[in-house]
């Protein structure tokens, strides 16, 4: 089986959501090599005992490095919560990352519910399933 190559990561006020979530599918997570921004990347390292690759913090460029790591296709799933409710200083590149998971077709899940869903997919982890990846003419 292959390591699926995941992306976590929430706001602030979505840290706590997203860390239940992690640990109510604490088993498939440990299937996954996992990286994640800053601040999200440390509290679920600390809280979980995953092994966490940590980018910077999203405002200091941490959604760009996921978003390049996407743009390269070493991406397979971005779980990324981000809060509806309050601005954020780097909005652009919240925007910017969730565009390149449309740009190059990778799932991505904003809401834990969303997210239940795809972790609970039977294409989740399979060696079978590939997503189809769009090719540019450009
Ligand atoms: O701001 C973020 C995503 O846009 C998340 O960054 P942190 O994980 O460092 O809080």
């Amino acid at each position: 089986m292959k390591k699926y190559r995941i992306a976590l990561v929430a706001h602030d006020h979505k840290k706590p959501e997203l860390l239940q979530w992690v640990n109510k599918h604490i088993d498939v997570m440990r299937k996954c090599s996992i990286v994640a921004t800053g601040t999200t990347g440390g509290l679920i390292a600390d809280n979980t005992g995953l092994t966490v690759t940590r980018f910077k913090s999203g405002p200091l460029g941490g959604d760009q490095q996921i978003g390049a790591l996407i743009a390269n296709g070493e991406l397979d799933a971005l779980f990324f919560f981000w809060d509806p409710l309050n601005p954020a200083p780097h909005d652009p590149d919240v925007k910017a990352l969730l565009r390149l998971c449309s740009v190059w077709n990778v799932p991505v899940a904003c809401t834990a519910a969303t997210a239940d869903m795809v972790v609970t997919s039977p294409l989740f982890l399979s060696d079978d399933y590939q997503p189809v990846k769009p090719s540019y003419d450009r």
